[in-house]
């Protein structure tokens, strides 16, 4: 429940005795890497880490940035995120957490302490943290700050590796802190904070500065020493001159990733390749993962990721060195690419990569591999078109999709029962649950996995999460197909469905 407007009201001070005040502030002028031991737990405790197992994937590392106003919390969480590019990585802001105004308070506003822990609906953030920090998709508000309204329900946050909590008053509930692993306090000097309010409010926030100077005597500057100054005991860092201190969040950075690294199951699984992460892939794994992309899109950007993926596979075979002369009478000393190789797609999903492998290796043979499920007694039926001289070939193994890890094994199985080497075997798909890794490391260690993005893990019917749906359907734009439909391999080796 929300306070009455008195409990937050905390009296007025004039101006310029702020000013005074303000230049007198605490400072730091190092970085304070407090009780923080990099590669173990922190003041001698056992912290939370990341090794707790939840539904078959880790619990995110979860990360409390608090400070003053205008301190640099936010520029600093998009610096942890900028250098933190190959992990998934969510920001929770506690002021979206704000109480909105009914029409009838708007009238006092000017008289709302909005630094006051009880200006924040803290049971419901409380709630949304529990749950992504067990895996749980939540829905945030979303506040406006010239409104001063709140739309519940407006933004669902999935949940990710790395969570960070940001806002003024992030470790003022101890619940809070406990789901913290690592706190960070931005400490920055009063004068620079209040320069950037004055021009945030006015500029962002269109207030005119008597308004913005008024709130920072009368709210702003009591609340800061009353209720955020004394939570920066709490921090495992902080960090003197927010986003300026490049040293500060190098450190930070390099130590979630220390943390992060414990379960990077590229450690864990040698045979685990995971293509080099860039804001182009991140944003076509955003659009086909969309469940309201249409069918024109999913197909044109799973196949440029498809692409990379082949590519980057094709880099995994062996090669000759070969000399060439160039147009400059130059010699080139370089390498001949591997000629003994061939596809094989599991059918369905699996065909929609042989474009791209087509494009990659002019000739190529593909072969197929059908796994069907005969009833729910688990039996499963292969039906395979291989090339007949697999066994001296390379194989790079088509599917975009590694969830439990079974189909996979049963097509590389059948791969070794026809005589090919199982090192000689690549497989290429565009997610990977790691339950999937496992299994499939664990039978076959040679054999190499290639993959664009890890997900969390499989849902209870057994559904990569977060996923991408039903690669067949959205690719072939087909949602009718079952696997019982009778089917034959038409002349061009490709399924048809009878
Ligand atoms: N080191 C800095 N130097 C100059 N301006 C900065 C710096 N850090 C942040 N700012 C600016 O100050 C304002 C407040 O920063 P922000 O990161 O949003 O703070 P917070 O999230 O703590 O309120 C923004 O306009 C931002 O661009
Ligand atoms: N309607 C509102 C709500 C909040 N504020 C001020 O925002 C500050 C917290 O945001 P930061 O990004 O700086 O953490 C806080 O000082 C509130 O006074 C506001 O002005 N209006
Ligand atoms: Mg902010």
């Amino acid at each position: 429940m929300r306070a009455p407007f008195s409990t937050r009201y905390m009296g007025s001070r004039p101006v310029d005795e702020v000013f005074d005040a303000a230049a007198s502030g605490v400072h730091y002028s190092a970085l304070r890497l407090e009780e923080l031991n990099i590669n173990g737990s922190m003041s001698g405790e056992e912290q939370p880490t990341t090794s707790g197992l939840e539904n078959g994937h880790q619990e995110p590392f979860v990360i409390g940035v608090a400070g003053g106003a205008s301190s640099g919390k936010s520029t600093v969480c998009k610096m942890i995120i900028d250098q933190l590019r190959d992990q998934r990585v969510v920001v929770v802001t506690q002021e979206s957490f704000y109480y909105g105004f009914s029409d009838e308070e708007l009238v006092h506003v000017h008289d709302y302490n909005f630094d006051h822990p009880d200006a924040f609906d803290t049971e419901l953030l409380l709630y949304c943290m529990e749950n992504l920090k067990h895996g749980k998709a939540v829905d945030i508000p979303n506040y406006n700050f010239k409104t001063y309204k709140s739309v519940t329900s407006a933004r669902k946050v999935n949940p990710s590796d790395v969570i960070i909590l940001e806002g003024i008053l992030v470790f003022h509930d101890s619940r809070l802190r406990d789901l913290m692993n690592m706190k960070i306090f931005v400490d920055t000097d009063a004068d620079a904070r209040l320069t950037r309010r004055i021009r945030r409010d006015t500029i962002e926030k269109g207030r005119d500065i008597k308004t913005v100077l008024d709130q920072y005597s009368k709210f702003v500057k009591p609340a800061f020493e009353d209720f955020i100054l004394p939570t920066k005991k709490y921090a495992d860092i902080i960090i003197p001159r927010g986003g300026d201190n490049d040293v500060a969040i190098d450190l930070i950075v390099q130590h979630i990733r220390t943390k992060l690294g414990q379960h990077d199951l590229c450690k864990v699984h040698p045979n685990l390749y995971v293509i080099q992460t860039t804001y182009q892939i991140r944003g076509m794994h955003t659009i086909i993962r969309d469940a309201a992309t249409t069918t024109h899109d999913f197909i044109f950007y799973a196949d440029r990721l498809i692409r990379l993926v082949v590519e980057h596979g094709l880099g995994h075979l062996p090669f000759k060195e070969k000399q060439v002369i160039t147009p400059t009478g130059s010699v080139y000393t370089g390498v001949e690419f591997s000629k003994r190789l061939c596809g094989i797609s599991v059918i369905r999903s699996g065909e929609s990569m042989e474009n791209a492998l087509r494009a990659c290796c002019k000739g190529i043979k593909i072969g197929k591999i059908l796994i069907h499920r005969e009833g729910d007694n688990g039996k499963q039926l292969i039906y395979h078109n291989l090339p007949k001289d697999i066994a001296n070939r390379h194989v790079l193994l088509l599917d975009p999709i590694l969830g439990t890890g079974n189909s996979a094994v049963q097509a590389i199985s059948l791969l070794l029962k026809k005589g090919v080497q199982e090192a000689n075997i690549i497989f290429l798909n565009l997610i990977s649950a790691p339950q999937g890794v496992h299994v499939v490391s664990k039978r076959f260690p040679r054999v190499k996995i290639v993959t664009s993005e890890i997900d969390f893990g499989l849902n209870d019917d057994f559904r990569v999460i977060p996923g991408m749906g039903e690669f067949g359907d959205r690719y072939f734009g087909t949602d009718d197909y079952q696997s019982s439909t009778p089917f034959f391999f038409d002349e061009k080796n490709r399924v048809r469905l009878l």
